[in-house]
């Protein structure tokens, strides 16, 4: 079980903008791994979790090879998008819970430290920190081989980070490949939680390695991620 990006170029022209947002991508995603995609703002980020799920744009041309092996899943940037409009949070995530009889919506819930009271509501109800918890437990409840988290934490608070990381590296840990965009590094420093971290820039892979090789690496491009972060 695992993913991988060969030589991926993607090339967008929405008619009114066309540029090539993705250049000759290489990313290994193995089974039972924690690999962090960082990158500032517009380098290429969720481009690279649409090309691993299927969700690649209508604009967007692709060369290059998306292998995966197993099923996969997917958290959006905006948890909001894991949900239909219409039903509460509770009716979606009971309905995969019979779908896929994996895990309870009591134990996803749990591990997403997404609270009880706000499954009553609707979607749109839930706040930004709650939908996204919503999301991650959706995202458990499909027991996916492959788990392509867009930003899963960047809502909450860090006490809560720590404990939605804590349950993505349990399921790493239970045999799970999974991909996590974050720009939380000073957390990945502290917790050693991703086992590979990838830098991405201007839609190129501009480094990999552990957080201890690239916090000391000489590029001084890479190093600037991890300036107020020590390794563990
Ligand atoms: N659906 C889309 N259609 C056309 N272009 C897009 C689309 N989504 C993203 N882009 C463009 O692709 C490039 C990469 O964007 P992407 O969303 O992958 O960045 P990112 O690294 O995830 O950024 P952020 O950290 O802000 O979420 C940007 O130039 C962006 O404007």
């Amino acid at each position: 079980m695992s993913a991988e990006l060969r030589s991926l170029t993607v090339y967008v022209d929405t008619g009114r903008w066309a540029d090539t947002v993705l250049t000759e991508v290489d990313l290994y995603v193995p089974a039972g791994q924690i690999t962090a995609l960082i990158g500032g703002p517009g380098e290429g980020k969720t481009m690279i979790a649409y090309a691993l799920t299927g969700r690649l744009p209508d604009s967007a041309q692709a060369t290059g090879d998306i292998l995966i092996d197993g099923t996969v899943g997917y958290i959006p940037q905006e948890g909001i998008d894991a949900f239909a409009p219409d039903d509460t949070v509770f009716a979606q995530l009971d309905d995969l819970e019979q779908r896929h009889r994996s895990w309870t919506v009591t134990q996803a819930c749990a591990a997403a430290h997404y609270p009880p009271d706000a499954r009553k509501l609707l979607p749109r109800n839930n706040s930004a920190g709650q939908i996204q918890r919503a999301a991650v437990a959706a995202a458990l409840l499909r027991s996916p081989d492959v788990l392509i988290a867009d930003g899963p934490t960047s809502s909450l608070d860090q006490g809560t980070a720590l404990g939605v990381w804590t349950s993505l590296r349990e399921y790493a840990d239970s045999g799970a490949a999974l991909l996590v965009i974050t720009h939380d590094i000073p957390l990945l420093m502290a917790t050693g939680y991703a086992d590979n971290v990838v830098v991405i820039e201007k839609g190129r892979i501009l480094a990999a390695g552990t957080t201890s090789e690239l916090s000391t690496a000489h590029d001084p491009r890479v190093r600037t991620y991890f300036r107020n972060s020590r390794p563990d």
